[in-house]
């Protein structure tokens, strides 16, 4: 197999030729909505992807390239391999997703069956254009580069799987989060209610349910109200990930479109499963839809089931703060899930004001002397006499580590088990107020999954039909992907994309720095952890590498490195 997939430039021209001369109109009108019998198979065109853009070669030879791939986001020298970078003019990337016809050679294509669906039909322009692409980065400046792109997520004109061909199925994988059963739910029905697909199974209990449970057929009416229900139907796991296994199921079960819901680890375990599906040259499309309760993953506005936990978060703060107000110097204490990154709880802090410290793990906070934890709540309980504390349950592991024997473990999937910030605050914040001889009191509560089990909300509903109706367009389309949420819109991510970093908040960032000021806290920064997040935004932000002709590309890279896509305004 080859070791790059770049499109060859003399294809791309091809297509460039054709828009210009007006080709691809005459086509779009040529199958509008005429009623008319369904046009039968085309071979493609020789193109695989349609797209204007100059494409530029990435191969392990164009190292320069490379490096700056890697440089910028991380990219492994295997992950370069399965890149799909396009250029255009004034510095336009277009990180692309891998196709179908990359590795599959002659795949009819056939016109979209919503064409003739009655609820689409007042649609004016419902197909997307191939051209179609979103930018990471919209603030901009006069003479910025246009910068890094992703396909846009929709419905195309011509698809490659025929009517009846499709044989698809849903996994989901990793912890729970509010929405789960609304996206399995949106894909059974929006395959079959848009693209009359009736060949769809659930597969139980994560990854390893691929080699080693039934698969469970899913209909319409089996999903009709699974969407009121918290968790997944279709049950979930860690660990369990044998990609040979499973893709050895996916070819002797003939299946050709594998929708996978889960986080960073999940997403993974997707590229890893695309990955064999290429080698093996499968007709299969692989679609991750993100999930992630921590909204740690790169790249995408926001991960569903956020705002649903943010809201149920409010729930327990508020309880905080009536047990803390009951009592003479109450403190109430609430645990919010977060194991690298902190967004819950510096969004449950910004939307509740009634906390007076949130602590995540982004920021280093230390207890002891002065500007220390400790100090600031002394001092919060004589002026105000009463107080709310949100941890991050990732924040001040090193703390904990430190006083309590270290232990290493690891969950089933390899994530590090975190030891419980909560009650080791609760026993540190008791012990220093009983030896300054004040009386106080102190209630901890933990929701953490009490929030994750709960249904999603109305706005998360409507997201998560968004999310499952893109992730079906892209499969249908023959790509496969990561679906996302770019800057509002929705776009197809190349796997290595979301898998090569993680999401965090950015304590350099404007949205920290209104947090800090709601909550009047100490940011307990010392000089040298402001140096070294000042040098890790410094790092995001550098001048792009000297490389001549392979600087834009470069260049484009490093900047979009340095946007941050949740929270900062
Ligand atoms: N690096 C990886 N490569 C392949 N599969 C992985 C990888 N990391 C995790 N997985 C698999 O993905 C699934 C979920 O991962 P996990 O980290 O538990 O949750 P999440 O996907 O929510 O981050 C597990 O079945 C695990 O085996
Ligand atoms: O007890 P579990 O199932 O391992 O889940 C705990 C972890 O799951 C999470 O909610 C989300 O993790 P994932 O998104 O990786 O599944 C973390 O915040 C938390 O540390
Ligand atoms: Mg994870």
């Amino acid at each position: 197999m080859a070791s790059h997939i770049i499109l060859p430039p003399e294809d791309a021209d091809e297509n460039h030729h054709r828009e210009e001369d007006g080709e691809e109109e005459e086509e779009r009108e040529e199958l509008g909505h005429d009623g008319g019998e369904r046009a039968p198979p085309e071979q493609p065109p020789k193109a695989a992807l349609p797209f204007s853009a100059t494409c530029v070669r990435i191969s392990r030879d164009s190292y320069p390239n490379l490096r700056a791939l890697r440089n910028a986001s991380s990219v492994s020298l295997a992950d370069a391999a399965y890149v799909k970078i396009s250029e255009g003019d004034f510095g336009y990337v277009l990180d692309d997703v891998p196709h179908l016809t990359d590795y599959v050679p002659d795949i009819p294509t056939y016109p979209n069956p919503l064409q003739d669906h009655p609820a689409y039909s007042t649609v004016k322009q419902y197909f997307v254009n191939e051209d179609d692409t979103v930018p990471q980065k919209v603030v901009v400046q006069k003479n910025s580069r246009r910068g890094v792109h992703f396909r846009r997520a929709g419905p195309r004109q011509r698809i490659y799987f025929g009517p009846d061909e499709v044989k698809a199925c849903i996994v989901t994988c990793g912890g729970l989060c509010p929405g789960l059963n609304t996206v399995i739910r949106e894909l059974v029905c929006g395959l079959s209610h848009m693209y009359n697909v009736n060949s769809i199974f659930g597969i139980q209990n994560g990854y390893k349910g691929f080699y080693s449970s039934n698969y469970l057929p899913l209909t319409p009416k089996s999903v009709n109200d699974i969407h009121k229900r918290g968790g997944t139907i279709l049950g979930t796991s860690r660990g369990g990930h044998d990609t040979k296994k499973i893709v050895d199921n996916i070819q002797d079960r003939g299946i050709n479109q594998v929708y996978i819901i889960g986080g960073d680890g999940t997403q993974k375990g997707a590229y890893d499963i695309f990955k064999e599906i290429r080698k093996r040259s499968l007709k299969v499309s692989v679609a991750g839809v993100p999930k992630t309760i921590d909204n740690d993953i790169a790249i995408i506005d926001k991960s569903f089931g956020f705002d649903t936990a943010v809201e149920e978060a409010q729930r327990a703060i508020d309880s905080a703060h009536v047990e803390a107000c009951s009592a003479e110097n109450g403190i109430g204490l609430v645990k919010l899930m977060g194991r690298y990154s902190g967004f819950i709880a510096m969004c449950a802090t910004l939307a509740s004001r009634d906390v007076d410290c949130c602590l995540i793990p982004e920021s280093p906070f230390y207890m002891d002397g002065e500007g220390g934890l400790l100090e600031y709540i002394e001092r919060r309980l004589k002026e105000n006499k009463h107080m709310v504390i949100v941890v991050a349950e990732g924040a001040g592991q090193d703390l904990i580590a430190k006083s309590i024997a270290k232990s290493d473990q690891q969950d089933a999937s390899g994530n590090k088990l975190l030891l419980d910030i909560g009650l080791w605050l609760t026993h540190k914040i008791k012990d220093y107020f009983k030896t300054k001889k004040m009386e106080m009191t102190i209630k901890y509560i933990d929701p953490t999954y009490m929030i994750r089990a709960i249904p999603s909300n109305a706005s998360d509903n409507v997201y998560c039909t968004l999310l499952a109706h893109s992730a079906i367009h892209g499969a249908m389309a023959g790509y496969s992907f990561t679906v996302g949420m770019v800057n509002g819109r929705h776009t197809y991510i190349p796997f290595y994309r979301v898998t090569s970093t993680r999401n965090k908040v950015k304590i350099t960032d404007r949205m920290w720095a209104r947090l800090l000021s709601s909550t009047n806290q100490p940011s307990f920064l010392s000089q040298k952890d402001i140096d070294e997040a000042m040098e890790d935004d410094r790092l995001a932000n550098r001048p792009p590498l000297p490389m001549g002709a392979n600087h834009r590309v470069a260049s484009s890279f490093e900047q979009s490195s340095s946007t941050s896509s949740n929270g900062e305004i």
